[in-house]
Formats: structure tokens, sequence, C-alpha cells
């Protein structure tokens, strides 16, 4: 099986062209476990599968490090853009992706050489709802600044969908410990049936976040482009920033901008392809 690996600010993921590659008959949660193996695989935070669609240009899949499959990945969006560019999958620098959590549409900028440097993306209205989360409770009520206690400890949280859940901790100081330690037990609290993405926010100006973040299904990662976009939501909505903000991540910048106009979020950032090659392991099927 041929394969790419590119990253988002670090958060990095397999990707495999199945305009070339035919994966109908794999076990694809199984494949994404061995291939993200970082000793024993390949190694990557995922499996992203860039596929045809028959209601957007490509579709994209992704399944997170323990084969969980999520709705939707801004970072992959990004990475899965600029591989269709710059392999000459499309030649317009506009198109539609779609994913299990809606199409989307990217716009990719070219560097000196050519090849997709950044990529702006919109990615939709945030959902608050419980239902649209989704979280135990009142299906229509929002969670905005409610205290969820772990461990002993009480976070300030507020929930946002960006097609996949978010739950958004404000803290006076982000510690990657405090990631390692709460993330895992938030992901799994029972108020989200579906798991949740975890992310531990610091504001640092009106203009400026500090984030880390415990992804649902790959745990530390350094970025997640969906979760950059719920922490500049939720800020907003706190009155903590304004519409536009810098996201600072581990692994670099996003620049993220929650328009008035039209409600939807636009998010703004790097995509690095990094090396291609062939797998040589075992394929499971299904
Ligand atoms: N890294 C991603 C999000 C990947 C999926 C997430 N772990 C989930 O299960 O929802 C991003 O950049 O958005």
């Amino acid at each position: 099986m041929k394969f790419t690996k590119l990253h988002g600010l670090g958060n990095d993921y397999v990707y495999v062209n199945c305009f070339e590659e035919d994966l109908s008959r794999v076990d694809l949660p199984e494949l994404a476990r061995r291939v993200s193996d970082r000793n024993f695989g390949i190694g990557g935070d995922g499996l992203i599968l860039i596929m045809p669609s028959d209601r957007a240009d490509f579709r994209m899949r992704v399944f997170n490090n323990d084969g969980s499959e999520a709705k939707n990945c801004g970072n992959g969006l990004r990475c899965v853009s600029k591989y269709v560019y710059d392999h000459g999958l499309t030649q317009q620098t506009t198109f539609t992706v779609e994913t299990l959590g809606g199409t989307v549409t990217p716009v990719v900028s070219l560097g000196a050489d050519g090849k997709v440097d950044q990529v702006t993306i919109d990615m939709g209205e945030p959902r608050f709802e419980r239902a649209a989360i989704p979280m135990t409770g009142i299906p229509e009520e929002q969670v905005r600044e409610e205290v969820i206690e772990v461990d002993g400890t009480s976070f300030t949280m507020t929930a946002v969908s960006m097609g996949n859940p978010h739950a958004i901790l404000f803290v006076d100081e982000v510690k990657e410990e405090d990631v390692r330690h709460y993330g895992p037990m938030i992901e799994y609290h029972e108020w989200f049936p579906e798991r949740t993405n975890v992310e531990f926010i610091q504001i640092l100006n009106q203009e400026e976040i500090l984030f880390r973040v415990w992804e649902r299904g790959s745990g530390v990662t350094l970025a997640c482009g969906t979760g950059a976009c719920a922490a500049a939501v939720a800020a907003h909505l706190s009155g903590k920033t304004g519409r536009k903000v810098t996201v600072h991540l581990a692994g670099g910048d996003l620049f993220i901008e929650w328009k008035e106009a039209d409600n939807r979020v636009y998010m703004t950032g790097p995509a690095t392809e990094v090396f291609s090659g062939t797998y040589l392991g075992e394929i499971p099927f299904k």
C-alpha cells in the first residue's frame, strides 16, 4: 500500500490516495491502529483516506490512532488540500471536500515553488446544543462556562461542536501534565456518550490564545484544527477575545476568524508533506 506522510503543525497522519489504492475490503480501524504505531508501523496520530466523492470534488475519512473514526479534522483537511493540488488531482485552488461532518470548501495559496503553502478553510458553523456535541442532558440546552469536576479539580468548560465534539477548558496557566492527567478523564467522562476532544486554553489577550489538546482517540497531539476553531469560538462567546485570533498550539500557530456576517469559522494555516513510501506490513482484511 502506497502512502504519504503529511502534517499540519505536527498533527501527523498517514495519508492514502484511494484514487489509486483500493481499500474497500480492508478493516480500516485495524489498519489505522497498525500504520499509526510509532514503533511497529509508519507512525502518526491516525490514518486519513483521500477518496472520490459523489457529492463533492473529494472525500476525506479520518481514523484516530485507536481506530475510531472521526467526523472532521481541520489539520487533515489542510493536508488533503495540499495533497490533491500538489499531486495534480485538481488544478483548481478552491474545491469541495466531503467529510462525515459535512462538506467544506478549502482555498489554497501557493508558495514560490508553485506548491501549496497555506490553506484557508470555511469550517462551517459551530453548534452548541447538547444534542449536537453530543452531551447528556436537555438536548437543546447549551453548555457555556459550566463547571466540570474531575479527580477533585473543577474546570470551567464550554462545549462546541465543529462537526466533532470539543470540551474547551479555560485555565489560568496551560500545563502539559494537566493535559495528560485530566485529558483522558474528560474524554471518557459520562457526560460525553461519544467521548470528546479536550482543549486547555489560556487567554493571552484579545487576539491570542495559548492552546494544548488531548484528542479523542489519539491522546496528546501537537495541534488540532477543529479544536483551535472551537477554542476561538468559546473564547469570543465569553467576551475574552475578538472574532479574529491567533491560536498558539504546541506545533505552531493557526489563524482563526469567526465571521459575524455568516456565523462561519475560517481557519488558516500550513500543511507539510514529509515523505512517501510503501507500507510492507500485513494489511488486515474484513
Ligand atoms: N486532529 C484533528 C481532529 C481529529 C479527530 C478528533 N481526534 C476526533 O476524534 O474528533 C483536527 O485537526 O481537527
